[in-house]
């Protein structure tokens, strides 16, 4: 098997509901996801994919879909005050964890057709979350996104 892994950069916001500790409030992160492909063969150049075109199919939508925005529970009481203000928001419908963002990575890759086997958010410089799908997978993350006015 070979397995290509490409590194994607980006900031976002968030908090954790119902969290005791201080990421209960409003805070940011310098995030890096770590995305790892697979196949048993490669193309015709030697390659599991290009790393130009991981970024270019990856990298262009975690920056439109996620850099610079609040990643929230919908559930989040602050969600009606930011969408007054009309800040761009990514509303999930669990806690948005690192795992969670790991999880709503993998999740489109898999949807664009890559063969994507891991992705690991790491979300400060000594803490990462990992996931890979086991055999029984669970329902994927709803995903509502409200766009800046
Ligand atoms: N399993 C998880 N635990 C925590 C998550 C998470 O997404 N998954 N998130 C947080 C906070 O959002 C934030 O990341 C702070 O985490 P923490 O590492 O505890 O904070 P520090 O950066 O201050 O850690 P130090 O090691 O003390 O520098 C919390 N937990």
């Amino acid at each position: 098997m070979f397995a290509v892994t490409k590194e994607i950069h980006f900031c976002y916001g968030h908090r954790l509901l119902g969290y005791a500790g201080k990421c209960r409030h409003l805070h940011g992160h310098n995030g890096k996801a770590v995305v790892t492909l697979e196949a048993p063969e490669l193309d015709r150049l030697g390659m599991v994919l290009d790393f130009g075109e991981m970024k270019r199919v990856l990298g262009r939508w975690v920056d439109d879909s996620l850099d610079h925005r609040m990643l929230l529970h919908r559930d989040d009481p602050v969600v009606p005050e930011l969408e007054r203000q009309g800040e761009p928001l990514v509303l999930l419908d669990v806690n948005p964890t690192a795992e969670n963002i790991a999880r709503l990575i993998f999740d489109h890759a898999a949807a664009v057709g890559l063969p994507v086997t891991e992705v690991t958010l790491w979300e400060t410089a000594n803490a990462f979350a990992t996931y890979r799908p086991a055999g029984t997978t669970s329902r994927p993350i709803t995903v509502t996104v409200r766009a800046a006015r």
